[in-house]
């Protein structure tokens, strides 16, 4: 699965835009998220908060949710841009798992802004993953 360089420069710039429907009132932190399919299909979310801090979603969970739930559940590249300009962000623990849940060998980029940006994988964010095949490993003694 080829991931093209204007795809990641077009990932970088839907990642950044997402921010602006971020709905952050009591963090203030805002996120977007941009994701590509294997179709080429472009996917993006934002992080989503309550009132009842817990049930906050973040933006990487709400770009694979929305993909997921139209059908696309193979994926080329997620892209994560903050407020952050100093350091890469990287994605939450939860996110990790929630990324890694759709494989380890895609590309994960975090952004600083449209012109610096880290590129990774997935098992890169999240090395000795739990994954479905634990599932079935289990043994009664
Ligand atoms: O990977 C992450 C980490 C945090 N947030 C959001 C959750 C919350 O709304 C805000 C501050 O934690 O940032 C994300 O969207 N993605
Ligand atoms: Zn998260």
């Amino acid at each position: 699965m080829s991931l093209e360089e204007s795809q990641v420069k077009e990932l970088v710039e839907k990642a950044i835009d997402a921010k602006k429907n971020s709905y952050s009132p009591y963090s203030k932190f805002r996120v977007g998220c941009s994701l590509l399919t294997k179709e080429d299909i472009f996917f993006t979310g934002c992080n989503v908060e309550n009132a009842s801090y817990g049930l906050c979603i973040c933006a990487e969970r709400t770009a694979l949710v929305k993909a997921v739930s139209e059908g696309y559940k193979q994926f080329k590249a997620i892209c994560v841009a903050t407020d952050v300009a100093k350091v890469y962000v990287a994605p939450c623990g939860a996110c990790r798992q929630f990324i890694a849940e759709f494989g380890l060998d895609w590309t994960c980029i975090f952004v600083k802004n449209k012109d610096e940006y880290h590129i990774c994988k997935v098992r890169d964010i999240l090395p000795f993953a739990f994954d479905s095949s634990a599932l079935e490993m289990t043994e009664t003694s």
